[in-house]
């Protein structure tokens, strides 16, 4: 508000919304008596002195009617954009938490209705209610209705793709909750802003529909009925048309102006505001069993020319207390393998495994309130994991407020508790401010706070470190190893930095083109990597030997979109020692040695002749 009002326009709206509102209020306590007083000596005046825009065929003082009318002008328009945005939002969010065939009926049914004029609906839903006042409150508010609805449609599926959106999945939230207090304050403002232009719209119309004597019916009268009545004496005296006219024309400019001004706020506050940015992770293979067992898990989407599948049969286990890593360039498929075993890959995408199983069950049956507590994701940019209009404290204690059924006090102070956990200092202080007062480092500890509401015995974390400074990446890497430890849970380590994996973790996944092209425990990755992939990662990170006076080494070429992966070792192109098999035929990751698997034709060739010799 402060800020609108600095405009001009902003304040201009202010002042004149301000008077409306004034005139609302007090000029039917004021001049109601005068406007309603009958002048058998002064019928059909022009203006005068005693009365400034004539009298009507009754000798009613015009002026002092188009004041009183004020109240019922605006009350109505206000009341029809109300009914009109609440039902629109009610059609809006609907298919949010319907069933997807009944959401389907919803949004095309909306897109039907938006398809026509707006005036065009409200004069067909009077003729069907009927003429009068509630009627054309009703024409108004269905005429509304739809494009308000289309509106929150579109900005639900904006913020619906949002990681405090998927982590408040992960956490169990149902749809309703999800929707009431993650999804509407995130979309409130756009929506009042319109609803104030609205009302501007509605306010005209109304006018609209009283002037062609559908609207408000006599004795009541508001600017439409006066403008209706004053036209038909124009060319002898204009002032009783004049008056309602110069009436309806300004209150419509003040509600318009007035959401102008709310607009153009918003949005350079939007401005300077970080977007929502993308998650990413990949994934290996291990032997049967784990706290977390992948097989042959496969994610497609539909693309233009057919399906296609940006992770193509990765599999891995996780046990109990282990800290994986998982490497590769962008686009290897890394995130979308985490998504697919937290659950959290959307429509239209298909994820299918032979097996897909956490702490012994299949994934599919693992109920929402175990997976919420059990299983914790870390994202890459803690900011968009917070709704930004929740209190920090709030946001975490509401996992447990879901999955434990604890009070809102119990499930605070142990919030407070777990800040303290993660370091964060005055946590009682903290609790209670909002996202945006944390920096960068903060919120990754925050998040990782959260999952230890649960109990969890997995921890995602998804390049939890990239935005991060060196120092902050340390103190968090840290924690994520302090929780393995105390609390026993696995961490699976998402990164792009192979530096910082075989820093931390017990075993590295190297991920290439959807699928797992060497696993190895780290503390062998620089003696024994065997892929090229791998090892020139390795010769991709730069040390304390490296001459800094030559070009860094890079991996020449790019990898393949996962529309364009073609037969042989997707790598082949950019290896500098493919052959005529490894462009024509995939390999699968083979184990070379206990706890060392390689996909790869030269290393089975070279495991072959080792064997061959052995044997010999
Ligand atoms: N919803 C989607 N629809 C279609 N394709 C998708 C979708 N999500 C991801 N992809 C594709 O899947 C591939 C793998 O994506 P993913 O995010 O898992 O990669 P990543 O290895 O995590 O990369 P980065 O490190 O850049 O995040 C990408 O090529 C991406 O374009």
């Amino acid at each position: 508000m402060r800020s609108a009002l600095r405009s001009p326009i902003g304040l201009a709206s202010v002042v004149l919304l301000g008077f409306l509102l004034a005139l609302a209020v007090f000029a039917p306590l004021l001049w109601g008596d005068r406007a309603a007083a009958i002048d058998t000596d002064a019928l059909q005046q022009g203006p005068s002195s005693a009365h400034l825009l004539g009298t009507d065929s009754l000798g009613r003082d015009i002026f002092y009617r188009v004041l009183v009318a004020t109240r019922l002008t605006i009350g109505l328009a206000l009341l029809a954009t109300v009914i009109g945005v609440v039902t629109g939002l009610l059609l809006g969010s609907a298919p949010t938490v319907l069933p997807r065939w009944a959401g389907r009926i919803v949004t095309s049914a909306v897109n039907i209705a938006v398809a026509f004029p707006g005036l065009l609906l409200a004069l067909f839903f009077a003729v069907i209610f009927g003429t009068g006042t509630v009627g054309a409150v009703l024409a108004i508010a269905f005429a509304i209705t739809p494009s308000f609805a289309r509106l929150t449609q579109t900005l639900t599926a904006s913020v619906s793709g949002r990681d405090f959106i998927a982590a408040a999945r992960v956490c169990g939230v149902g749809r309703f909750r999800l929707l009431l207090r993650h999804v509407l304050p995130n979309i409130a403002e756009p929506l009042v802003i319109n609803a104030t232009l609205a009302a501007g719209s509605a306010l005209t119309a109304f006018a609209g529909l009283s002037f062609l004597g559908i609207g408000v019916q006599a004795p009541s009268y508001d600017w439409g009925r006066l403008l209706g009545e004053g036209l038909n004496r124009i060319y002898v005296t204009p002032a009783p048309a004049l008056g309602p006219a110069v009436a309806v024309v300004l209150a419509g400019l003040a509600f318009n102006l007035f959401g102008e001004a709310a607009a153009s706020v918003a949005g350079h506050r939007q401005q300077s505001t970080p977007g929502p940015r993308p998650v990413n992770e990949a994934t290996v293979d291990t032997s049967e069993g784990g706290l977390l067992t992948v097989r042959n898990l496969r994610v497609a989407f539909p693309g233009n020319n057919g399906w296609i599948t940006p992770v193509r049969g990765v599999s891995f286990t996780v046990h109990n207390g282990e800290m994986i890593g998982v490497v590769g360039e962008s686009g290897s498929g890394k995130s979308l393998t985490a998504l697919a075993v937290s659950r959290l890959v959307e429509h239209p995408g298909v994820v299918t495994a032979d097996r897909l199983e956490f702490a012994g069950k299949p994934l599919r049956s693992t109920s929402d309130r175990e997976l919420g507590t059990s299983l914790a994701m870390v994202f890459q940019d803690p900011m968009t994991s917070f709704n930004p209009t929740r209190r920090i404290g709030r946001q975490i204690a509401e996992v447990s407020e879901v999955h434990q059924g604890m009070s809102r006090e119990a499930a605070f102070r142990k919030a407070v508790d777990r800040l303290r956990a993660v370091r964060i200092p005055e946590p009682e202080r903290k609790a209670r401010q909002y996202p945006h007062e944390f920096s960068g480092g903060m919120r990754q500890r925050v998040v990782i706070a959260m999952g230890l509401m649960g109990e969890p015995r997995l921890v995602i974390a998804d390049e939890p470190t990239t935005a991060l400074d060196v120092t902050v990446q340390r103190e968090v890497l840290r924690l994520l190893a302090r929780v393995r430890k105390e609390r026993s849970a696995a961490v699976l380590l998402i990164s792009h930095d192979i530096t910082v994996v075989a820093q931390t973790c017990d075993r590295v996944l190297v991920m290439y083109a959807g699928r797992i092209v060497e696993e190895l425990p780290t503390d062998e990755l620089f003696t024994s990597a065997r892929h090229p992939y791998t090892t020139a990662l390795l010769a991709a990170v730069p040390d304390m030997e490296t001459d800094r006076d030559a070009p860094l080494a890079v991996i020449p070429g790019r990898p393949p979109e996962p529309g364009e992966i073609e037969a042989g070792c997707p790598f082949a192109p950019r290896c500098p020692l493919a052959d005529e098999r490894c462009r024509s035929e995939e390999p699968e990751l083979t184990a070379l040695t206990d706890g060392h698997r390689v996909a790869c034709w030269r290393s089975e060739k070279e495991l072959m002749d080792a064997t061959a010799g052995g044997a010999a």
